[in-house]
């Protein structure tokens, strides 16, 4: 099969067991996790290594931000094999319990995106995949960190007028947080027969307690820095658990 051409890759260079971030420079961060680190390919937005965990072959490969890159991130790297997949992100809490740095697994997503709507009605539900959800959680727990199981909310835009009034109405729902790619990749995940799990970093408390967040700023920076690492830890564990 040919060359992708969003991410630049083809089938022999993509393993089944993939890592999925938003931010191309988290690439190079999650790169310190695995051993015989190959640098893949960089376009536009999708910056992509290959690398080994635990005896197993894994690419990690970013999306950019919102769905659309997402998506074509997805389908270009199922075309080239990819099976297994999971999302390293960070998220926006709607819930004043989770902290800068805890860990948000998501067992499913609200379609607030455009992206998974050109796929499939909002009927179609975006669900993540229970073996993976299940790796995850088993991680968070062997290492007793914090961690918050449950729905969140994608969404395509940050700079909406009526923000707050969003964020609180989600919160009243009981929903974890906000990221932006979540729902595009459970839905087209599900499409495509591969299994897809999300695991999100929070690095934004819920509205009433950003002072508090902003009072200890450098505490704040090293959580979200663990935070991230410890997300990409457990994407590594349940991607070597199935
Ligand atoms: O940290 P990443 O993976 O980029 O994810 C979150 O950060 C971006 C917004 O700042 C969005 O892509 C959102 O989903
Ligand atoms: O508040 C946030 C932070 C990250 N990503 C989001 O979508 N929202």
């Amino acid at each position: 099969m040919s060359l992708q051409p969003h991410i630049l890759l083809t089938p022999s260079q993509v393993s089944e067991r993939v890592i999925l971030c938003g931010d191309p420079a988290r690439v190079n961060r999650i790169a310190v996790l695995l051993s015989d680190v190959k640098p893949l390919a960089s376009n536009r937005e999708f910056t992509s290594i290959s690398g080994e965990f635990h005896g197993q072959q894994i690419t990690v490969c970013s999306t950019g931000i919102g769905a659309p890159s997402a998506v074509i991130a997805l389908e270009e790297l199922v075309k080239c094999g990819a099976k297994y997949l999971i999302r390293v992100g960070s998220a926006g809490a709607y819930q004043s319990h989770i902290g800068l740095g805890d860990m948000i697994i998501a067992e499913a997503a609200v379609r607030d995106d455009g992206g998974s709507s050109s796929y499939a009605p909002l009927s179609f539900p975006a669900v993540a995949n229970r073996a993976l959800v299940n790796g995850l959680c088993d991680y968070m727990k062997h290492q007793h960190e914090n961690h918050h199981c449950g729905v969140v909310r994608s969404h395509d835009s940050f700079y909406i007028d009526n923000e707050l009034e969003v964020c609180r109405k989600w919160h009243q729902l009981g929903i974890l947080g906000a990221d932006m790619e979540t729902a595009a990749l459970f839905t087209v995940g599900r499409l495509r027969r591969v299994a897809v799990a999300s695991v999100l970093n929070n690095v934004v408390m819920y509205g009433e307690d950003v002072a508090d967040g902003i009072n200890d700023y450098v505490g704040a920076e090293r959580a979200m820095m663990h935070g991230e690492l410890l997300a990409a830890r457990a994407a590594l564990s349940a991607l070597t658990a199935v």
